[in-house]
């Protein structure tokens, strides 16, 4: 495992930030989180579930408050992770924009870390209000089986890429081994099995 070296305040409190849709959340978020945890020595890191989003507004996605309880089922067990309802209690379509200003405005002067796969790190120049976005947080790319991982083009020093374990697991592919009546045990947290169970979440997609 490698030790990142990454702009930062002396003392400061350092945020991981993992947003995702978590349609279900499963292990290849909760190991990269994990990870970048490790290496670029996090004090927390808060996983984000979107409310709205508006580059899969063409797909059916779950409640909100269905992947919200999902996340927080998936890190209970791990002190330093936390979910934030920040996004789904947001209404409108969810940017990364309004999180990371969420974020700030609660934790002050900590340094943040966005954490993307290679898939969405290679879109982000198409996310509202680009420019902006590297003025609060420092970006943390990771690696993800079936993706290329590169800088899209980010400023200077606003991206670090990063390799972690790899797991070739999608929520679309959790999703349709559930409606196939397919097990996605061990694929993602024993308590999510059991809560899409409970919920018959994905039976009829
Ligand atoms: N197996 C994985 N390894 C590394 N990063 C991942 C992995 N799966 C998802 N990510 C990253 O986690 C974040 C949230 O992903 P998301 O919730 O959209 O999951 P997904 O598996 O990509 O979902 P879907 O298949 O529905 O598009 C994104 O930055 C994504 O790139
Ligand atoms: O800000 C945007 O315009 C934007 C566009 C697409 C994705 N994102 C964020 O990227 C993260 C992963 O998104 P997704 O759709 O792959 O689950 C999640 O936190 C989204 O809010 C953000």
């Amino acid at each position: 495992m490698g030790e990142q070296e990454v702009p930062t305040g002396r003392g400061k409190r350092r945020i991981g930030v993992m947003g995702g849709t978590f349609d279900p959340i499963h292990h290849g978020h909760l190991v990269a989180a994990s990870e970048v945890a490790a290496q670029f020595h996090l004090d927390e890191v808060i996983f984000v579930p979107t409310g709205q989003p508006w580059q899969k507004s063409h797909k059916h996605v779950s409640p909100a408050e269905d992947r919200y309880l999902m996340t927080v089922i998936a890190t209970a067990s791990n002190p330093q992770f936390s979910v934030s309802r920040s996004d789904i209690d947001r209404s409108g379509p969810t940017y990364t924009i309004d999180t990371l200003r969420d974020l700030r405005a609660i934790h002050g002067d900590a340094d943040l870390f966005f954490i993307t796969g290679a898939d969405a790190l290679s879109q982000i120049l198409t996310w509202r209000d680009a420019d902006e976005l590297f003025s609060l947080s420092h970006f943390i790319g990771v690696t993800r089986p079936g993706h290329v991982l590169a800088d899209p083009g980010l400023p200077e020093g606003g991206v670090s890429l990063v390799e972690v374990p790899a797991l070739a697991i999608s929520s679309t592919d959790c999703r349709e081994r559930v409606a196939q009546g397919e097990p996605v045990w061990y694929l993602v947290p024993d308590g999510v099995v059991r809560y899409i169970d409970k919920r018959q979440l994905y039976r009829g997609e």
